[in-house]
């Protein structure tokens, strides 16, 4: 039962109250199942992301990570379950919970004739934010994620990395306090991955995180707690330490969880 809904009598949204001292729930999947025909992507996914946590959402591919975030951010109807961005559900709220929340889908939203400008600038009209706010916001993402030496270049001519970051920066414009972000580091090379991972270690300070990834580094890089899928279903929730387990280290954690398949780093 959701406890965020919005009272049809006056259109007022219910969020539920915060519990003081107790960090605010970000990212709540409740039950999640997305069945196509008879095959469950995902099966009865729930877990919750609160304030000041980097949350790493570790599986081999085919897990149902993508699937699990697309849920979240209702870009897919789920076939059970609910999902929530700070408080809003995203099938009766979304519009609520994406003004809070910023998605990098795993090939993010590019418009390859657009320059990193007036793509950013058609983000920020799609927004609703003003014209000397988008101004305002472009300024600021640009130098958070470096892009001022490629601004007027056409994003498809820019190299895996700087697409990447045109990436992040319309996911930042609108200022989110919620980041979903499918395998921010994919395909980057190792110079790029550092880069990435010290952006998100930078973000994390002030944003609550998930993050899609294949790569056990990641987690003690950039996260404090793990959430570990596999064939649909989560395995693992737990502080990195506790993904250890006592002696074992992350890959053979990783392969114990995957039925002794391959780690892929
Ligand atoms: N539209 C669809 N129709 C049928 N099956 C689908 C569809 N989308 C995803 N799947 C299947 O659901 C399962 C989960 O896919 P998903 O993309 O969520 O995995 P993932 O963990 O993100 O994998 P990867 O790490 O490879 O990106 C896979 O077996 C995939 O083939």
């Amino acid at each position: 039962m959701s406890d965020s809904t919005t009272d049809p009598a006056d259109g007022q949204t219910n969020r539920p109250e915060a519990v003081p001292g107790r960090p605010e729930a970000m990212i709540e999947a409740v039950g999640l199942s997305k069945f196509y025909g008879d095959f469950a992507a995902t099966r009865d996914v729930t877990f919750t992301v609160r304030t000041g946590e980097v949350a790493a959402f570790l599986g081999p591919n085919g897990a149902g990570k993508s699937t699990t975030m697309k849920l979240l951010t209702g870009y897919l109807a789920p076939s059970a379950g609910e999902a929530r961005i700070a408080g809003f559900d995203m099938f009766k709220d979304r519009i609520d919970g994406s003004r809070r929340l910023g998605y990098l889908p795993e090939n993010g939203p590019l418009y390859p004739d657009m320059s990193p400008r007036s793509s950013l600038q058609f983000f920020g009209r799609i927004r609703g934010l003003s014209t000397a706010q988008i101004e305002d916001r472009i300024e600021k993402v640009v130098d958070l994620c470096r892009l001022s030496s490629v601004i007027g270049k056409p994003v498809g001519k820019l190299s895996k990395g700087f697409r990447q970051r045109v990436g992040m920066a319309q996911v930042l414009l609108h200022e989110p306090d919620v980041l979903i972000l499918d395998e921010p580091t994919a395909g980057l090379d190792p110079n790029q991955i550092r880069e990435v991972r010290k952006m998100i270690r930078t973000l994390g300070e002030t944003k609550t995180i998930l993050l899609s990834t294949h790569i056990l580094q990641e987690v003690e890089a950039m996260c404090n707690r793990v959430i570990f899928i596999n064939e649909g279903r989560v395995v693992f929730d737990g502080t990195p330490l506790g993904f250890k387990a006592a002696e074992a280290d992350l890959d053979q954690r990783f392969q114990q969880l995957t039925s002794g398949g391959a780690a892929i780093a």
